[in-house]
């Protein structure tokens, strides 16, 4: 049934999508028109116990000539006749008959959208494909309902709150959700005004002239047209919400009294349900609705050319290929890693193929059979590997044996956290040929780490050497960014340090900044750079958070995307004038490419052996160390300090002084060297700072 959902709001999607989108546009437009149309009615709201005769009289006050009048939405009386001073069609006050100034016309701009809204300005074919798109609309919202059940589990858990994991997909579902009602509601509407507008209309139904409301007793307000008869023998015909009344003019008895059909009835109904004419609180709705199908047009969009894309995978495995990796995927996140995976496989020389579960073949000879699916609904099979559960042993048997690993993905939002992976997993080991490969293991709200650790205990298993390109893991590729790929890494306790390949073309130097957004956030982080050549460079990271995790993931052969900002107050100076470096922790990654025979490091770190990682890349030969728990406890402002003769001849021959570490450590220095400048008749560091002698990237 999920499928048959699905289906029916893909098609509905693909085949009315950009018309609703546009009547969504236009709509948007248009829900504004009543509050301008409100704001504007000039007649005066009337006494709701004005009879009609006491009205009349007051227009015969004010008009020589009275030939029919019509009270719109927003209580304006338009009057057909001959005043005292001009005529036409002039609007008069409900409560004096006099004759007023006619609104002021509304901008193009709504005629226009209501055109585009009505009939794609394609007139009757335009209509007749508007129509089809309500239609669509009824469809999107039916199969809506359906796939909201089916998301959550059960009709039971329907209402629970949709955590927006996601924009596209959880906000498209949290905000179908919310409006459902008024969406169904515009889409239902909008298809019966099509369908009547080209429906013939009945005739009215003949009434007893007896049960018409006697002349004197009809109110004003229930009043909607009146014609007068310009002839004698000719009736008085009064138009109310469901009746027209016919009367003699001379004796003021009805003749005749019609019903309106109730199909008129229930299109001016509709007509207000679609178009919140003269109803201000409904207007505001619509205008909401409308906005919110803007956006759910748009997301729906991105999600059918997603799924379109996913279209392209094969469906048969490769004959030649050992290794299958099989998909099961809801809304196609799975996908993205197991392009990935296939990727590094194919980079390696080794055949795969790649599948989604609801092809699982019958297997006849030893492969390799890498399961990688998410869960879904309450800890269900997604929509492509239902089903696969009960088929697994009759496709698995066949073949001498089969190794296999599942990798599950799932948020560990869901109580049911990669429910549906963990029962593959058993009913998989329960085949008799079958050989867990690597321990399950399972990926959190599509972590790339958790995901590059699988892979790693794969290539363990395996005996092989996958190297993984992270940039296929981002939801989202953003533009401009460039590829890296890890050429060596190295590590020590928490820190570690990247030596990184590079496009020569960037023109990196030591200083610059490498901005990285790890696949599964949005945001970058910013890392001091090293070149160390013209196309390597040098990370030195100390694990701390999402971004450092993600890097410290990596190993030689991965790649990953980011982006060079430039750090020019970081430079090496061009002069050769002389230099102090001082750094603490990951700070000193800038400076092991900027060490000239005129620059002198200083570095702090706790253990004597932390600084081994850096050895290897510190031309200079004898840097001055501090370590903050080594038994002789110092820091770097220490060595300052003790060093102050070699501080005050770099400020005294125009030289800098730069600090990147931490910001505790930056305070310390800039006291020791404040210190050492008051006692040497120097600028004070403040000075300095603001000449750009002293210059420092700490965080
Ligand atoms: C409606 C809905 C229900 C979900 N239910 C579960 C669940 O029960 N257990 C779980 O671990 N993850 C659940 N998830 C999270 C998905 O499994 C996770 O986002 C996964 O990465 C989606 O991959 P896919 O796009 O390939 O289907 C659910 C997600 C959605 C949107």
């Amino acid at each position: 049934m999920a499928k048959f959902w699905r289906q029916l709001h893909f098609v509905s999607t693909v085949v009315a999508g950009l018309f609703i989108f546009l009547a969504s546009v236009t709509g948007c437009i248009l829900a504004v028109e009543p509050w301008f149309l409100s704001q504007n009615a000039v007649s005066g709201a009337a006494n709701p116990d004005l009879k009609l005769v006491d009205f009349q009289s007051k227009l015969s006050e004010n008009f020589l000539e009275v030939f029919s009048f019509e009270k719109d939405a927003y209580g304006n009386i338009k009057v057909e006749g001959i005043g005292l001073e001009e005529e036409g069609t002039l609007f008069v006050s409900a409560e004096s008959g006099s004759v007023l100034q006619p609104p002021p016309k509304l901008s193009r701009l709504f005629d226009t959208s209501r055109d585009l809204h009505r009939s794609l300005f394609l007139k009757t074919p335009g209509r007749i494909l508007v129509g089809l798109a309500a239609l669509a609309l009824v469809f999107l919202s039916i199969s809506g309902i359906g796939l909201h059940i089916k998301r959550a589990g059960g009709l039971r858990s329907v209402l629970k709150s949709i955590r927006i994991l996601e924009l596209r997909r959880d906000g498209h579902a949290r905000w179908s959700r919310l409006f459902l009602v008024p969406i169904l509601i515009v889409a239902v509407s909008g298809l019966y005004l099509s369908v009547v507008r080209f429906a013939p209309t009945p005739p009215n139904a003949a009434l007893s002239p007896a049960s018409a409301t006697p002349l004197d007793q009809i109110l004003l307000s229930d009043v909607r047209q009146v014609a007068y008869p310009v002839m004698e023998e000719e009736p008085l015909v009064i138009e109310l919400a469901d009746r027209i009344l016919y009367f003699d003019q001379a004796q003021n008895i009805p003749t005749r009294a019609e019903q309106v059909p109730w199909s008129e009835q229930m299109r001016a109904v509709n007509f207000v349900l679609h178009t919140g004419e003269g109803a201000p609180v409904w207007t505001g709705f619509l205008l909401l609705t409308s906005l919110v199908m803007v956006f759910l047009s748009f997301t729906g969009f991105q999600m059918v050319v997603e799924r379109l894309r996913l279209k392209k995978h094969r469906t048969v495995p490769d004959a030649n290929a050992d290794t299958i990796i099989l998909v099961g995927s809801e809304t196609g996140h799975t996908w993205r890693f197991a392009d990935a995976l296939e990727e590094a496989f194919t980079r390696q020389g080794i055949q795969v193929c790649t599948l989604g579960m609801e092809n699982l073949p019958k297997v006849t000879s030893a492969k390799t059979l890498l399961f990688l699916t998410s869960t879904y609904g309450d800890g269900d099979a997604p929509e492509n590997a239902q089903g696969v559960l009960k088929r697994l042993n009759a496709c698995l048997s066949g073949a001498d044996s089969i190794k296999f690993s599942v990798l599950g993905f799932g948020s560990s939002e869901y109580p049911a956290f990669c429910a549906f992976a963990e029962v593959l997993r058993y009913t998989l080991a329960a085949i008799e040929n079958t050989r867990e490969i690597a321990p399950y293991s399972t990926v959190d709200n599509q972590s790339a780490v958790q995901f590059i650790d699988w892979v790693r205990a794969l290539n363990k298993n395996l005996n092989i050497d996958l190297s993984i390109d992270t940039s296929r893991l981002h939801p989202v590729r953003k533009k401009g960014l460039e590829s890296f790929q890890i050429r060596e890494k190295a590590e020590q306790e928490d820190t570690f340090l990247l030596r990184i390949l590079h496009d020569k073309n960037l023109g990196i130097r030591s200083g610059d900044l490498l901005g990285v957004y790890p696949p599964d956030e949005n945001i970058e982080r910013y890392y001091s750079i090293a070149s160390v050549s013209p196309t390597e460079l040098l990370l030195v990271i100390k694990r701390t958070g999402l971004c450092s995790n993600f890097l410290g993931s990596l190993a030689a052969g991965d790649r990953f995307e980011g982006y060079i900002k430039a750090n020019s107050a970081f430079y090496e100076p061009v002069d050769e004038k002389p230099a102090l470096l001082v750094a603490n922790g990951t700070g000193i990654a800038p400076f092991l490419g900027q060490q000239s025979s005129n620059s002198q490091l200083f570095w702090g770190g706790k253990y004597q052996t932390d600084f081994k990682l850096f050895e290897k890349y510190c031309s200079i030969n004898s840097p001055y160390l501090a370590f903050s728990r080594e038994k002789e406890k110092a820091y770097v402002q220490d060595l300052l300090l003790c060093r102050e003769a070699d501080v005050v001849k770099v400020l005294k021959e125009n030289g800098t002084i730069k600090i990147c570490g931490s910001l505790t450590m930056l305070k310390g220095v800039l006291d020791t060297v404040e210190k050492i400048a008051a006692s040497n008749a120097l600028p004070s560091t403040e000075e300095l700072r603001k000449s750009g002698r002293i210059v420092t990237d700490c965080y």
